[in-house]
């Protein structure tokens, strides 16, 4: 009998068939004769979950004995990808299960292929909130997630004739057997009204509307530990009241669910824009819904174990990913003063303390405000408190730089032209203890350009927590073949939870059968994804669609290849296969135009018998988490080509480095200190760095027409778009460089092209690019999502591991 008084389960693959078999009589009601490919699908779940849910078990007690400080990470968006292969090799049943699958005539991979990918986030932020909250659980310290559970996921992208196409992505539709819902434990969130002042002074929020929030856990496990930490999603429900029944006996069916319907819209779908405020108001109730529902979760089980609130900072630290999840800050002061009793400094001392930001952008149109008029209707308290807040923080600039007006006008909450708004960002730096950029450039431009006035006045409240990457996802689990071959050159597999072990690697460059191996298993990875010829050079751009990102620019340089082998048959050419993956925003138009020209110029090539030998150019629909893990094994080529001072980090580029890419980039994000760690010998450098892009963008000096008459291979590539060339499409791409061009695509085009001369020219020495290649997985240790959560721990969260007992 384990802690829990019960037989612990089975770890030979005898036991795991039999579970599965009790599974299936007696949780899924059918036989094996008689199971559905999903049946089979359910049941292997159900079976893997036990086991972790065992452990969950045992920390959800260790945690409580311990009564810590814990982490409860908020964000508006998780991108888990899938569950079931993680779960079995977390659970260490990924052998044994197999084996019993096999054992009842199931095939494992048909079965497997049924598991879905939870899509509930757009790329970067969702991806990394997943990251850092498997590196928490494997480093042993207690943390719940707190988010959405969108019924529709990011939407599911398809081709037609080229153009990109949404589909909603209904990922429930067969049930999710890795979710625990709790109803007991739903919550009541207010929306409209307006607020009273009763006898005694404080106020009352009488709502305008009353939504149920229902929430469901997920299971998030350490890797080689006990620890089984919760995500927990909330979905919206109508109160049991809101079925109408008297309009439904008149026959107003619709109208009878109305109310109900209104309500679950809430969390209906997730917003798909990753870098511009739209400004929707269900997307501002969406927010508040997150940050109320949560709130009220963690004050219940702050009471569970302590009943000061001089406490609850000690106990408590939330950490705000993006200015998504702000509205926490006014809703505690709501929750601590309104219902609580407390007094405004005492609650004002406790929000400051408890709360701490991540920015992840740099783009002005991707930092929120919201109109005062629409949180005013929505949210008449909050507003209130708002105000509060912002005259006590106003008085506080006035006292450290009195007279200065302009700074006033640029610090306030509240912007008042053209149009009064809330500043998110601004409220988020104000009721926060620490701030955040994602990697040190981005900390840095923070600091020195976007939030410099804070800084000025808070220097010590400003961070930098460089990105980092779950090893277990996107090494162990997406490139097996890889791993096994590390674990074979270092002698130990302890290097997945220890990344820095990696540098053990380098010894082997001088090993000419390692690095025939380390060959023989990129090739395999490429033939396993099957979208080009093997041997020839992989080029990955993996990302969203977004002009900052230069999609255009990669495409300029297809086009000029393109001519080049045109122009001169006879020249031997490197086979290059080009790749692109990713979604744009569905309202975003300039970057569904650069995907349709690039399906276009794919086409002609392919078409092309005198090119298409030597260049392919694919584009892959629907990229996600799971594709991502088919592509990155396979690449040779990492595209990180955003102007300088555009990507706050990037997360793509650490994957594809530590999976044995080469990176050709600028400047940007983390790009900087990828080449700082893996050595500039290993890395394909080009481009304006941030200072010579804001010189030559904010100079005012910047023709782009003029790259365009003075460099003639720019100009025929732009006049072959122009022509209608490639199946008549991109004029809006091209006409829009030579205008515009915002992101000086056409001012780093000769500096890239002939960075990619030189790529050209390494590839060709193939024993010189493996070592290459080993070096940059042998030196991505520090990209590790655990040393990005140390580094929380240590300089913003101030927690410390928690052993979970057998
Ligand atoms: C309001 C709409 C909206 C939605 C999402 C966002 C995200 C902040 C965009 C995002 O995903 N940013 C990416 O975050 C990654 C994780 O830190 C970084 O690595 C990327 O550089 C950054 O673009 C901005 C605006």
């Amino acid at each position: 009998r384990n802690g829990m008084g019960l037989r612990p389960l089975g770890t030979s693959a005898a036991e795991f068939e039999q579970d599965l078999l009790s599974n299936l009589y007696y949780r899924r009601g059918t036989t094996v004769e008689s199971a559905s490919t999903q049946d089979a699908y359910e049941t292997l779940a159900l079976t893997v979950r036990d086991r972790l849910a065992e452990r969950r078990v045992r920390t959800a007690a260790a945690h409580y004995a311990a009564n810590p400080r814990w982490v409860y990470y908020l964000s508006a968006e998780y991108l888990l990808g899938k569950q079931l292969e993680q779960n079995m090799l977390y659970s260490g049943t990924d052998r044994i299960a197999r084996v019993a699958m096999k054992q009842l005539g199931l095939d494992p991979d048909e079965v497997e292929g049924l598991d879905i990918e939870p899509g509930l986030g757009n790329g970067g932020l969702g991806r990394l909130a997943a990251c850092l909250l498997d590196a928490m659980a494997t480093l042993d310290i207690p943390a719940v997630g707190y988010g959405i559970r969108y019924d529709l996921g990011i939407f599911k992208q398809a081709f037609k004739d080229g153009a990109q196409v949404e589909k909603p992505d209904d990922w429930t539709y067969q049930g999710n057997p890795w979710e625990f819902p709790a109803p007991d434990d739903q919550q009541t969130v207010f929306f409209y009204g307006h607020t009273e002042r009763d006898e005694n002074g404080r106020t009352q929020w009488i709502p305008g509307e009353i939504v149920l929030g229902e929430p469901s856990h997920m299971l998030v496990p350490g890797h080689g530990t006990d620890t089984v930490n919760i995500v927990r999603l909330w979905r919206a429900r109508g109160s049991e009241s809101s079925f109408d029944l008297s309009r439904f006996s008149a026959g107003q069916y619709a109208e009878a669910v109305d109310e109900a319907v209104h309500a679950e819209n809430i969390s209906k779908v997730l917003y798909p824009d990753d870098s511009t405020e739209l400004g929707r108001e269900l997307r501002l109730k969406q927010q508040y819904f997150l940050v109320s529902c949560s709130l009220r979760d963690i004050i219940r089980r702050f009471r569970l174990r302590n009943t000061d609130w001089a406490e609850f900072p000690k106990k408590t630290v939330i950490q705000l990913n993006d200015t998504h999840p702000t509205l926490a800050i006014p809703e505690l002061m709501r929750l601590l003063v309104d219902e609580e009793g407390l007094g405004w400094d005492l609650a004002w001392a406790l929000t400051k303390q408890t709360f701490a930001y991540t920015c992840h952008t740099l783009l002005p149109e991707a930092l929120e405000t919201w109109p005062v008029h629409m949180f005013e209707r929505l949210l008449p308290r909050h507003l209130e408190i708002v105000y509060e807040i912002n005259e006590r923080f106003l008085a506080e600039v006035r006292d450290r730089f009195p007279g200065d007006v302009d700074r006033l006008r640029r610090m306030s909450i509240i912007q008042e032209e053209p149009e009064r708004r809330v500043r998110m960002a601004n409220l988020a730096v104000v009721g926060t203890q620490a701030v955040n950029g994602v990697a040190e450039l981005h900390s840095q431009l923070l600091a020195e350009t976007t939030l410099r006035d804070f800084a000025d006045l808070w220097p010590t409240k400003f961070h930098n927590v460089t990105n980092g990457i779950s090893p277990r996802r996107f090494i162990k689990l997406a490139n097996p073949t890889l791993s096994s071959l590390i674990t074979e050159g270092l002698g130990s597999d302890a290097w997945i939870n220890d990344l820095d072990q990696l540098t053990g690697l380098e010894r082997l460059t001088g090993d000419a059968a390692f690095r025939e191996k380390w060959r023989a298993v990129k090739r395999a990875n490429k033939v396993r994804l099957g979208l080009g010829d093997p041997d020839s050079l992989t080029d990955v751009m993996i990302k969203r669609f977004h002009e900052y990102k230069r999609q255009q620019l990669n495409l300029l340089h297809i086009i000029t290849l393109y001519q080049r082998i045109k122009a001169s048959p006879g020249r031997a050419y490197a086979p290059r296969t080009v790749l692109f993956a990713g979604k744009a925003a569905p309202a975003y138009h300039a970057a569904k135009h650069i995907i349709r020209l690039i399906n276009a110029v794919a086409a002609v090539i392919d078409a092309d018998p005198a090119v298409s030998p030597y260049l392919k150019v694919v584009f892959p629909p629907n990229y996600n988490v799971t594709l991502g893990s088919l592509i990155i094994p396979a690449a040779d080529l990492s595209e990180q080509i955003s102007l300088a001072g555009k990507e706050a980090s990037g997360t793509g580029n650490m994957k594809l480095a530590l999976n044995g890419a080469l990176t050709i980039g600028t400047l940007d994000g983390a790009n900087i200190e990828i080449r700082d760690r893996v050595g500039a010998d290993n890395f394909f450098l080009f481009g304006l760095d941030t200072p010579a892009a804001l010189e030559l963008r904010h100079g005012g000096a910047y023709q782009p027409r003029a790259f365009y008459e003075q460099d003639e291979e720019l100009r025929s590539a732009l006049d072959a778009i122009l022509d209608g060339k490639f199946l008549g499409v991109g004029r809006e791409v091209a006409e829009s460089l030579l205008g515009r061009d915002e992101y000086l695509t056409l001012a780093d085009y000769r500096s890239y092209i002939d960075c990619q001369e030189q790529v050209e020219k390494a590839w060709a020495d193939t024993e010189q690019w493996t070592t290459s290649s080993i070096l940059n997985t042998a030196r991505s240790g520090f990209f590790s999502a655990d040393r990005t959560v140390r580094d929380y721990a240590a300089g913003i969260w101030h927690v410390s591991p928690v052993q979970v007992t057998r």
